[in-house]
């Protein structure tokens, strides 16, 4: 059966030491994306980032690297479609290891549906400087509409959300809001997760109301 996901609040970092920090500020989602190739370097940042989500409760997510994922026993694996090409999803799904898969389109959306992931993320909703990507802004209306077909799948929603516009993305159906720059460029990194978790459950609250 699939579960939900643990927290609205969904940090995407590059190091253990940023998985560290946040999951002591609170955070009990937390992505490791670190665009190298599999190696000491990554199972080294790895394992410690392991040790300090287990330590505090959280998930940890690793990006793209799904043999150190199960090798590692990590919670969730998230790959983009090209990554789905290589992965081997059966190794991963006998290992217990949960899936996140991203869509930027309809046919995205449809590929992801036929692997049955426990959560589909949809980007980027506003322009994002992190990385270059050639699809526009989906804007908050995709956000519903993905919604609709997901069902009870988990929606996250990433790309150019800030602190502001969090909310409106859970008002919009996503179930968890994914974030990079917003909090780690953020002066106090770990005083903007906390107020985005803060933001993220209270737009739940209101929702349901
Ligand atoms: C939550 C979340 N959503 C989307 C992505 C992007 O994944 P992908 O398209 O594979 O690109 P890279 O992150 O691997 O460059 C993500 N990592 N996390
Ligand atoms: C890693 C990533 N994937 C995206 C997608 O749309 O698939 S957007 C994105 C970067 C998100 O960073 P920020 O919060 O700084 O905009
Ligand atoms: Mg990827």
């Amino acid at each position: 059966m699939k579960t939900g996901l643990p927290s609205r609040f969904y940090p995407v970092v590059d190091s253990a030491v940023w998985v560290r920090r946040l999951v002591d500020a609170g955070a009990r989602l937390i992505q490791l994306r670190i665009k190298q190739p599999d190696g000491p370097f990554v199972r080294g940042e790895l394992r410690i980032a392991r040790e300090a989500c287990a330590a505090q409760g959280a998930c940890l997510v690793l990006n793209d690297h799904w043999q150190a994922a199960i090798e590692e026993q990590v919670d969730f694996i998230h790959l983009g479609q090209e990554d789905l090409d290589e992965a081997d999803l059966g190794a991963i799904a006998r290992a217990g290891i949960r899936l996140g898969v991203s869509t930027h389109s309809d046919e995205e959306l449809d590929r992801a549906l036929s692997v049955d992931p426990d959560y589909v993320a949809l980007g980027p909703v506003w322009p994002t400087t992190l990385k270059k990507m050639p699809w526009a802004p989906q804007g908050l209306e995709r956000i519903a509409g993905w919604k609709r077909r997901l069902g009870d799948t988990p929606l996250v929603a990433i790309g150019g959300i800030t602190l502001e516009r969090a909310p409106s993305c859970i008002e919009a159906g996503a179930d968890a809001v994914a974030v990079v720059s917003d909090v780690l460029a953020n002066a106090d990194p770990e005083g903007r997760a906390r107020d985005w978790i803060v933001a993220t459950d209270k737009a739940v609250a209101q929702a349901v109301l």
